[in-house]
């Protein structure tokens, strides 16, 4: 495989990280048990560096495995704030949230390139068969002390197959270590993992699988969206990268893995053995102790890994960590994308991390809302019945925003100014008691109402005026409240005066 470009190379781009000055590398021995969790927390919590675990407690005598912390968080230098996501997909690192999930969304309406299938490639350097390895033995992380088990499976990339073939997924979902030949996974029936699973569970057949860790960077952005149901993450990937991506087959299954990739671990889910799951610390930032639920057992075949092989890892909860920059971000992008291509005008749409992710903000063309001629009730109720009703996009997100076009979405600051001064409470808002409710956000799964319906809202921070297509009112700032040149000349004198840069 000659894929070397960091976007299109787990190892090219930890390299990357490095030359970027994004990368601690730790070579004492630390911990799995709870320590490097510690680690990568604190750095997901004070967007510090990526982690580099070069020496785990545990690591077989190869050094199988090592691990990278937070491979998708956030750079503290504000200029370059996304440029650890950026990379993903090769764009500079400077380049803002609107032009990352702008490139994701640039495969909307392209022709997918479908994965070039090479002979090898460095997946294939060392082999473990069923037998020679016992899951128990390797450094698998606990990252919260009340989680459920050692969660080995936070950023690997979960390839499922269409029984007829027609349909692989990718996608990200946990699974963490039940015995020396299991894991346990959470599988979300809605999920397009959940939906290929009951294809096979209904033939009653078990699902052939494959997880890939340390994937492709631009698949694994590809992995953690929710794209439509029937489209190849794989072939999304090729169109957003503008190339093939070399896949090499697994040993035990027909499936096909990134050739590249650092660790795959090939099996089967079973088609009907339960074991209990969980808890997990999670992206809203709890973990209920003691509350596992019975989920799918994955039966693990077969091991294959490069030599110094690295296992990404997600240690998530309170922001800001990959839970929040991928998939509250592109979960965000894809909603955007089905109002525009349901004609409802919005032209950006983000997810704020100070909301958990349990928010998506959308901002509105308000021209083009005039030429509708339409009132509030009737738009919030449009794009509520979309999102909440009619689209897996919506299925994790509880509130949708509705704001005009001098709010930096971007910008909680700006959200919440927007929130609090343009939302009458009840009177401008939507609430939706009869839809699919996500039982992880603490007051839906372990709240008072039903777990697993309803609890969500349109809130329309759109002011009477915007309806018409204009704003009749000035926010009473210094970016909108005085003339652009008086602007420019007090900033050219600013640091003169004495003020701070
Ligand atoms: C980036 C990331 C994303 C998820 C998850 C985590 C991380 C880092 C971890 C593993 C850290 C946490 C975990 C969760 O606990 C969070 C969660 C999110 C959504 C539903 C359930 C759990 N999770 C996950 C997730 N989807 C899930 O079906 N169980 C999951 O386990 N997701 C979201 C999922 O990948 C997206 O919804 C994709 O669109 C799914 O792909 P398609 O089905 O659309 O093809
Ligand atoms: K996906
Ligand atoms: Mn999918």
């Amino acid at each position: 495989s000659n894929q070397t470009e960091p976007h299109l190379n787990f190892r090219a781009f930890v390299e990357a990280l490095k030359q970027d000055n994004d990368l601690v590398e730790i070579n004492e021995e630390i911990d799995p048990h709870l320590e490097a969790g510690a680690v990568i927390r604190k750095a997901c919590e004070t967007d510090d560096k990526a982690q580099l675990f070069n020496n785990l407690k545990g690591a077989h005598p190869d050094g199988f495995f090592r691990i990278l912390g937070a491979p998708a968080s956030l750079r503290h230098d504000p200029k370059q704030q996304w440029g650890r996501i950026a990379r993903h997909l090769a764009l500079p690192p400077t380049a803002s949230m609107k032009d990352i999930l702008d490139k994701m969304l640039s495969a909307s309406h392209a022709k997918p390139i479908p994965p070039r299938i090479v002979e090898d490639g460095p997946v294939k350097e060392n082999k473990l068969r069923a037998g020679d390895f016992d899951l128990n033995t390797l450094p698998a992380p606990l990252l919260h002390q009340a989680d459920g088990g050692k969660f080995i499976q936070t950023m690997g990339m979960d390839i499922l197959q269409s029984p007829d073939g027609k349909w692989t997924n990718w996608s990200i979902s946990r699974a963490m270590v039940l015995d020396s030949n299991n894991l346990v996974g959470l599988i979300v029936p809605t999920q397009h993992i959940g939906l290929i699973h009951k294809m096979w569970s209904d033939q009653g057949k078990d699902t052939p699988y494959a997880i890939a860790f340390g994937a492709p960077p631009a698949a694994i952005m590809a992995a953690s969206m929710p794209i439509p149901d029937g489209v190849s993450e794989a072939g999304w990937t090729g169109a957003i990268s503008g190339q093939a991506l070399d896949v090499v087959k697994c040993e035990t299954n027909d499936l096909y893995v990134p050739a590249n990739a650092e660790i795959v671990f090939e099996g089967t889910i079973c088609a009907t053995r339960r074991e209990p799951e969980g808890p997990f610390g999670e992206m809203h930032g709890y973990v209920f102790p003691g509350d596992a639920k019975p989920e799918p057992v994955f039966k693990v075949n077969m091991i294959t890994y490069r030599h110094g092989a690295i296992l990404p890892v997600s240690s998530c909860g309170r922001i800001t960590d990959e839970t929040h920059t991928m998939l509250g971000a592109l979960c965000a992008a894809e909603i955007g994308q089905l109002c525009r291509d349901a004609d409802i005008p919005i032209s950006d749409a983000f997810s704020p991390f100070e909301t958990q992710v349990t928010w998506v903000v959308l901002k509105v063309d308000i021209k083009k809302l005039a030429s509708m001629s339409i009132g509030p009730q009737e738009f919030r109720q449009k794009v509520g019945d979309l999102i909440f009703l009619h689209n897996k996009a919506g299925n994790v997100i509880h509130r949708l925003m509705l704001v005009g076009p001098d709010i930096d979405i971007y910008n909680f600051k700006d959200v919440a100014y927007a929130f609090t001064t343009r939302c009458r409470p009840s009177h401008d808002e939507t609430f939706y008691e009869d839809c699919y409710g996500f039982n992880l956000i603490p007051y839906m799964g372990h709240g008072f109402g039903p777990h697993d319906r309803g609890g969500k809202v349109v809130s329309d921070a759109l002011m009477p005026s915007e309806y018409k297509g204009e704003q009749n009112f000035q926010q009473a700032s210094f970016l909108h409240s005085y003339p652009p040149e008086l602007q420019e000349s007090v900033n050219a004198r600013w640091s003169k005066w004495g003020f701070r840069d």
